[in-house]
């Protein structure tokens, strides 16, 4: 049996989150956290009555295994530290960490002997993606990222996006072209990761996708993956949850634990 804490539980994602672990035998929800709540009783956020409920960091004792966090850019970063601090796994699917706060985590994980895992997303969709991303770019350099997500995302570009960039430059034997657009409009092409331009979509009905359109020589590929409903990350997370095992160190990619 695995025991869970989920970090964020009353949010989009922590809600669903909390329904997959109640559900399945092989893990228990023991506790969770969120630092804006009136109360920490149980009953009153639909919970088992055993599940202890935290709304101060330094409040939390626990005997969970893993700490599974979607909250916010801010939070995910001090909610990781105490995580490792404290003996538990962090499971990080919250975007919007910076680098320098990726490093820290990667130095912390070492020095107290604990795995973990940032999950840029979950969905196997995209997993995929990513993969067939770094696949491609060995033949078509040239590529470029738009994601598309619902209109409550605090960050942007999304953490799939980032992550897809950095696969598109590892998987690249040259470096893309630099054509020398002039913008009329500032911002017209994207963010630049490495020369990887990322646009961020913003709009109402949207959940979470992403195209890779990579360019050639009279030639064209596009890669797309769509995420519907946000139950389409949980089979991610149980499979990250069950094989933390697998983990090596502090490392990032659901493909570590597949
Ligand atoms: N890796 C993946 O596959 C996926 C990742 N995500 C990421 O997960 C994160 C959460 O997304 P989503 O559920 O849609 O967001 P929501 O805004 O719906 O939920 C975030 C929750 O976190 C709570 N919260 C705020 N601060 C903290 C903190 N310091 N510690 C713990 N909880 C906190 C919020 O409470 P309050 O409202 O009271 O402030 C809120 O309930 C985002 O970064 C998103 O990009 C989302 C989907 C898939
Ligand atoms: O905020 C979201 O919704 C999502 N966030 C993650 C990201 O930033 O990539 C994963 C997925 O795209 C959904």
């Amino acid at each position: 049996m695995t025991k869970v804490l989920v970090s964020g539980f009353r949010g989009s994602m922590g809600t669903q989150a909390c329904k997959m672990i109640e559900t399945d035998p092989e893990l228990e929800l023991v506790a969770v956290y969120s630092p804006n709540l009136k109360t920490t009783d149980a009953a009153d956020y639909g919970l088992p009555t055993d599940c202890k409920v935290f709304n101060q960091l330094a409040d939390i004792q626990t005997d969970a295994d893993v700490w599974v966090d979607f909250s916010t850019p801010t939070g995910a970063f001090e909610n990781a530290k105490f995580a490792l601090d404290h003996n538990m796994v962090p499971v990080i699917g919250t975007s919007g960490m910076t680098e320098a706060q990726v490093v820290e985590l990667e130095k912390l994980a070492e020095q107290t002997n604990t795995k973990g895992l940032i999950v840029p997303n979950f969905g196997l969709s995209a997993v995929l993606l990513m993969q067939f991303a770094k696949q491609a770019a060995k033949y078509f350099p040239d590529a470029e990222i738009i994601e598309m997500h619902h209109a409550d995302k605090k960050d942007a570009p999304s953490g799939t996006a980032i992550n897809t960039a950095k696969m598109i430059v590892a998987g690249r034997e040259s470096k893309g072209t630099e054509y020398p657009t002039v913008e009329t409009l500032p911002g017209a092409r994207g963010a630049d990761y490495e020369g990887v331009h990322i646009h961020a979509v913003r709009l109402p009905g949207y959940v979470a996708h992403e195209e890779v359109l990579f360019g050639g020589q009279g030639e064209a590929l596009t890669i797309r993956q769509d995420s519907f409903d946000r139950a389409s990350f949980m089979h991610g997370l149980n499979i990250a949850i069950k094989n933390i095992q697998k983990l090596n160190g502090f490392e990032i990619g659901l493909e570590n634990v597949l």
